[in-house]
C-alpha cells in the first residue's frame, strides 16, 4: 500500500525546512526526506562556521590595528588553532539545533534515505511507495572534488571537512578563489597559517569587476600569496605533503583545501522516469517564477537548481515552490534584488546587476575609494573600492560592486534603494550622517552623477510639494 501525502518535501536543507514551513502553514499533510546529516548546510559546514573562524581571524589580524592605535602588549596574543576550531564546533552545534528540531517535529513524517521517482507522482523510498500530489526537491549541492584529488585522501580538504579537523598544519594550498576559498583563505591566513591562494579567473569572491576585484586581491596579499589565472595540479609528496603544480613551478604544502565551487545534488532522484528537459549544467528546466518543473507537479529549490546558491535565496525558493504547490491559485511573485555579501575585510559584494551582466554601452560608473575615506581611515579599515552602476537613459540604479569596510551594510542600503527603483539623485536625497563609511557611497554617486552629465539645479534636498513663496514673487 502507498503512502498517500499533498507535498513530499526532499532534501531538509535550508529550502526544504523554509518549503516546510511554508506549507505547514496551508496542510499538517507533509513528508520531509533526507539523506545525509541534519541541520542545514549553511549552519553545518556553510555560512556559520565559516562566519565563526572570521570572526577568531579579524579578531587576531586586529592587533595591528590595536598597536597603531595605542594599545601595548598585542606582540603578547597568539593563537590556539584547536581552541578557534572548538569554538567554532561549540557554535555549529547552537546553530544546527534548531532545524535538527524542527525536522523531527515531523515525527514519522520525517522519512531518511534517498527517493527517486517512479513517475510524477510517485517516490519509492527504501521499499515504500509515497504518492504525492506535489514534491518539492531541495537536495541543495556539495564541493567539487575531481577524482584524482580524492585519492589524496586526508591531505586535501572540502568546506565539508575543516571545521572537524582538531589542529591544522601550517603551510596549506587554497584551490579556487571563489567565496568559499577567499573567505577560508583569509581567515586561515589572518590566524598565522601560510597560505597560497590559486584561481583560475582572473577575479575572486564571486567579483565580475575587474577594479573592484584587484582591489581585493590587494588587501588579500596583505594577509596570503595570491596567483589568479592558474590551474592547479596536485600530487603527493613525502611526509604526508603535497605538491602544488602550475606551470613550471612546484610548491610544496602540508594540505590543500579545495574550494572549486559546488556541485547541485540531482543525481539518483529518478528525473530521467519523468518527461523533464535538462540545461547544459544537468539541471532540469524549470520555470524561473513557480520554480516548476514543466507541467508536472514537482518544483525544485535552493541550491540544486544552481540559480542563486546563498541562504536567502534558498530559503525564498522553498517558499516559493511550497506555495506555488499548494495554491492552485497563486498570486505572482518577483525576486528581491541580487544580493551576495562575502565577509573577507574589506567585505566583497555584489548588489543587483553585475558588471558582468550589464550592457556597458548603457550604463555610467561612479567610484568611490576607500583608501582615503574619513571614517575608515579612523577605524584602521581604508582600503578597497566602491562602484555603483546606474543607467544612462534615465540614471536609475542598477548594481553596484565592492570591496569596501562594512560592505555588508553599504551592500544592504544599495540593494533596497535599488529594489525601490530609485535614481542616483533621489539616493542623494537620502539622509548620510557624519563620519560615516555611507559617505563613500555618497562619493560613489556623486561620481555617477557627474559621468551622467548631470549638474544639480537645487540642493541635494527632497522637493517640497509645494514652490516657496518668494519663488512665485509674493
Ligand atoms: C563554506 C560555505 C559558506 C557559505 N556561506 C554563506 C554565507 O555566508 N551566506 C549565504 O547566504 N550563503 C552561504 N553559503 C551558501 C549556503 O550555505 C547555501 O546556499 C544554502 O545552505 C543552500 O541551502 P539548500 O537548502 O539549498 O541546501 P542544503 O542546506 O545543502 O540542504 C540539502 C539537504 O538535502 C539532503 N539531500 C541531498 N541529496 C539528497 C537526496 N538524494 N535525497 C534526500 N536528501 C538529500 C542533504 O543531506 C541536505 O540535508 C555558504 C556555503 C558554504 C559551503
Ligand atoms: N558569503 C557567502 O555568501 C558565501 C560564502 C561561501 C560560499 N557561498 C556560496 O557557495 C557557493 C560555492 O562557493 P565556492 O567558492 O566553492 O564556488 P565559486 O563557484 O564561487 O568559486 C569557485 C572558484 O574556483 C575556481 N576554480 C575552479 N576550478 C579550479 C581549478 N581546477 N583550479 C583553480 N581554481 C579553480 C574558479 O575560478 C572559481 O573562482 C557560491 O556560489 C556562493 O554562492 C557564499
Amino acid at each position: 500500500m502507498a503512502r498517500r501525502v499533498r507535498l513530499a518535501i526532499i532534501g531538509a536543507g535550508t529550502a526544504g525546512l523554509t518549503a516546510l514551513k511554508e506549507a505547514q502553514r496551508i496542510t499538517p499533510d507533509v513528508v520531509l526526506i533526507n539523506d545525509g546529516p541534519y541541520g542545514t548546510t549553511c549552519a553545518r559546514v556553510g555560512c556559520m562556521p565559516s562566519k565563526a573562524l572570521l570572526a577568531s581571524a579579524h579578531a587576531f589580524h586586529d592587533r595591528a590595528f590595536l598597536a597603531e592605535a595605542g594599545v601595548r602588549g598585542t606582540e603578547a596574543l597568539s593563537v590556539d588553532m584547536s581552541a578557534v576550531l572548538e569554538r567554532v564546533r561549540s557554535l555549529r552545534d547552537r546553530f544546527i539545533a534548531g532545524p535538527i528540531r524542527l525536522a523531527e517535529s515531523l515525527g514519522e513524517r520525517n522519512l531518511r534515505g534517498r527517493p527517486r521517482f517512479l513517475d510524477p507522482h510517485t517516490l519509492e523510498l527504501g521499499g515504500e511507495r509515497i504518492e504525492a500530489e506535489a514534491t518539492v526537491i531541495a537536495t541543495g549541492s556539495r564541493p567539487v572534488l575531481p577524482e584524482p584529488w580524492r585519492q589524496l585522501g586526508k591531505r586535501v580538504l572540502t568546506s565539508d571537512d575543516i571545521f572537524e579537523q582538531e589542529d591544522l598544519l601550517p603551510r596549506v594550498a587554497v584551490v579556487g578563489l571563489g567565496a568559499v576559498g577567499a573567505e577560508l583563505g583569509q581567515a586561515l591566513a589572518q590566524l598565522g597559517l601560510h597560505v597560497s591562494g590559486f584561481t583560475l579567473t582572473e577575479t575572486v569572491a564571486g567579483l565580475t569587476d575587474p577594479q573592484v576585484s584587484q582591489a581585493l586581491i590587494r588587501c588579500l596579499r596583505a594577509d596570503m600569496q595570491v596567483f589568479t589565472g592558474t590551474e592547479v595540479h596536485l600530487e603527493p609528496a613525502d611526509y604526508n605533503a603535497v605538491h602544488v603544480r602550475t606551470g613550471d613551478r612546484t610548491m610544496e604544502v602540508d594540505w590543500v583545501l579545495a574550494s572549486l565551487g559546488r556541485r547541485p545534488n540531482i543525481e539518483g532522484l529518478g528525473l530521467e522516469n519523468l518527461d523533464v528537459e535538462f540545461d547544459g549544467q544537468g539541471i532540469p528546466v524549470f520555470d524561473s517564477t513557480t520554480r516548476r518543473l514543466g507541467k508536472h507537479p514537482i518544483y525544485i529549490a535552493g541550491d540544486v537548481n544552481g540559480e542563486r546558491p546563498v541562504l536567502h535565496e534558498a530559503a525564498d525558493d522553498g517558499r516559493i515552490a511550497a506555495y506555488f504547490a499548494l495554491h492552485p491559485d497563486a498570486q505572482c511573485l518577483t525576486r528581491r534584488t541580487a544580493l551576495g555579501i562575502v565577509f573577507t575585510t574589506p567585505n566583497a559584494a555584489r548588489v543587483g546587476q553585475s558588471y558582468a551582466e550589464l550592457d556597458h554601452e548603457h550604463i555610467v560608473v561612479g567610484e568611490a575609494d576607500f583608501s582615503r575615506q574619513g571614517r575608515a581611515l579612523m577605524a584602521g579599515r581604508n582600503a578597497g573600492c566602491l562602484r555603483v552602476y546606474a543607467a544612462t537613459a534615465d540614471a536609475r540604479l542598477l548594481g553596484a560592486e565592492m570591496a569596501a569596510p562594512e560592505g555588508e551594510h553599504l551592500a544592504h542600503l544599495l540593494a533596497w534603494v535599488i529594489q525601490q527603483g530609485l535614481t542616483v539623485d533621489e539616493v542623494l536625497q537620502l539622509p548620510f550622517y557624519h563620519p560615516v563609511v555611507e559617505e563613500g557611497l555618497r562619493s560613489a554617486l556623486q561620481a555617477a552623477r557627474r559621468e551622467l552629465g548631470q549638474h544639480r539645479r537645487t540642493p541635494d534636498l527632497p522637493l517640497c510639494e509645494e514652490p516657496v513663496d518668494w519663488a512665485l514673487g509674493k
